[in-house]
């Protein structure tokens, strides 16, 4: 459903500007978008809602809208997402869809850090986006940074590990890839794949 305040969907030009990167849990896709905002200040980054409590250090508004469960739901009736999925079988994350609208039209280039089956509804609803694989340089490099990040316990990390292994088999879905060795290098492409010159 969408309300009457729902805005229109971009057009295949503010389209064109997003960019949404995608990968297992644990490649790096916070710390790459943390890099491309901190060098390349002119892309817009979206602030998800979630449904998962904050973790240490984490800031409402910043890192994470926190909802609870009932605003989530109304979010969800109410067509303020662009997309939203359940994520580890656990939480619920979406991106506000008037944010990212606004930004488009703005002339923005803006950057959505999601799972698998957001991107897929993102793919959906405007295929004129660019769609970015953050890959690891192997399995075992990526459960040793899940494991190294220290925010989830055993049952969670396995629990993102079965995930993983799905997001790792839909990489052919994507147009690019990029392989997270090197922070500074992965942030290279991301940029170049946005379009944007390199600095
Ligand atoms: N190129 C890299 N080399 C080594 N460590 C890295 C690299 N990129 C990220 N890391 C580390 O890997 C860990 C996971 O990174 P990050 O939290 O950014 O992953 P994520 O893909 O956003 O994870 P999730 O999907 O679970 O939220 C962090 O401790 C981060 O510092
Ligand atoms: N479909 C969406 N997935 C999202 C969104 N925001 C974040 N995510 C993905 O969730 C997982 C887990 O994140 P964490 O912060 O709990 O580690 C991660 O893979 C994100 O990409 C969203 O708005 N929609």
């Amino acid at each position: 459903m969408t309300s009457a305040a729902t805005p229109p969907r971009p057009d295949a030009t503010e389209g064109a500007r997003l960019t949404v990167l995608a990968g297992p849990t644990a490649v790096g896709k916070g710390t790459v978008s943390a890099d491309v905002r901190a060098r390349y200040p002119e892309v817009w980054l979206s602030v998800s809602a979630t449904t998962r409590p904050p973790r240490p250090g984490e800031v409402d508004g910043v890192h994470y809208l926190f909802v609870d469960d009932a605003t989530f739901d109304r979010m969800v009736a109410e067509g303020e997402f662009l997309e939203w999925a359940v994520v580890h079988g656990r939480n619920r994350y979406g991106t506000p869809r008037a944010a990212v609208v606004e930004r488009l039209r703005a002339g923005e280039p803006a950057l959505l850090e999601i799972d698998l089956a957001g991107a897929r509804q993102v793919r959906a609803a405007m295929p004129e986006a660019r769609f970015v694989f953050l890959a690891p340089p192997s399995w075992d490099e990526l459960v040793r940074r899940l494991v190294g990040r220290g925010t989830e316990d055993e049952e969670e990390r396995e629990r993102r590990l079965a995930t993983a292994r799905v997001e790792l088999a839909a990489e052919p879905e994507f147009d690019h890839t990029i392989v997270n060795d090197d922070v500074r290098r992965a942030t290279d492409e991301l940029v170049t794949v946005m379009g944007l010159a390199r600095r």
